[in-house]
């Protein structure tokens, strides 16, 4: 039974996490944990609610067999570290995008955490190979899906899951210009 976590602020959920899911179950993955964040431990801010993140999480994954949305960082209402969650779940793989290969050195205890998981990359834009080998990965996810949060936030609304596809423009949309 192999089991990976997928962390991420999900500010606010889009079709690229989606993707990551499903091409991490395909590749041999038994059990994937969502797992949201309060607030990234490298950020400063969140723009939706931790909790209203976690509601859209669930109304996104209800269908999805293996699949299971945790509110465990969300609900100690403070940045957890990865590690902390990591030592309380003991999985075997913890999923990031390729973007994340960049700042992984700055994450707390890295080197324990690199003890206790291997680590899954999925596609964002190009990969750094020299990385890879650095951090020993071996399972890169085939994804492309170019979208980000920041750009929802933004408000260019394109790759919204269907389901929270109105909550999401009505959230974020109180910001845009036009
Ligand atoms: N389109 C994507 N393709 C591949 N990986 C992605 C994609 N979007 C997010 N990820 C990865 O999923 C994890 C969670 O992502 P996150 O919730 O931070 O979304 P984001 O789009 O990166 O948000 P932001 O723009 O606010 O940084 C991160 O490890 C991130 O690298
Ligand atoms: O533990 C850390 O020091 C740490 C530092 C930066 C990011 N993380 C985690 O990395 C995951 C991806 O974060 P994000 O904000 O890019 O979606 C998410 O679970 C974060 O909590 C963890």
């Amino acid at each position: 039974m192999k089991t990976a976590i997928f962390g991420g602020s999900f500010d606010p959920p889009h079709l690229g996490h989606i993707e990551i899911a499903k091409k991490a179950l395909e590749s041999g993955i038994d059990k994937i944990i969502i797992m949201p964040n309060y607030l990234n431990p490298l950020k400063h801010s969140f723009s939706a609610p931790p909790e209203l993140r976690l509601k859209w999480l669930k109304e996104i994954f209800k269908d999805f067999k293996n699949v299971e949305v945790s509110d465990f960082e969300i609900s100690q209402k403070k940045p957890v570290y990865s590690i902390e969650t990591i030592e309380h779940f003991k999985p075997d793989y913890f999923i990031i995008g390729s973007d994340n290969l960049h700042t992984l050195d700055k994450w707390h205890r890295i080197n324990d955490i690199l003890k206790k998981v291997e680590f899954i990359v999925a596609k964002r834009g190009t990969v750094d190979k020299n990385l890879l080998s650095k951090y020993n990965i071996k399972k890169v996810l085939d994804v492309d899906i170019p979208i980000s949060s920041t750009e929802i936030r933004n408000c260019k609304f394109e790759y919204l899951p269907k389901v929270i596809e109105k909550e999401i423009k009505e959230f974020y949309g109180q910001n845009c210009k036009n």
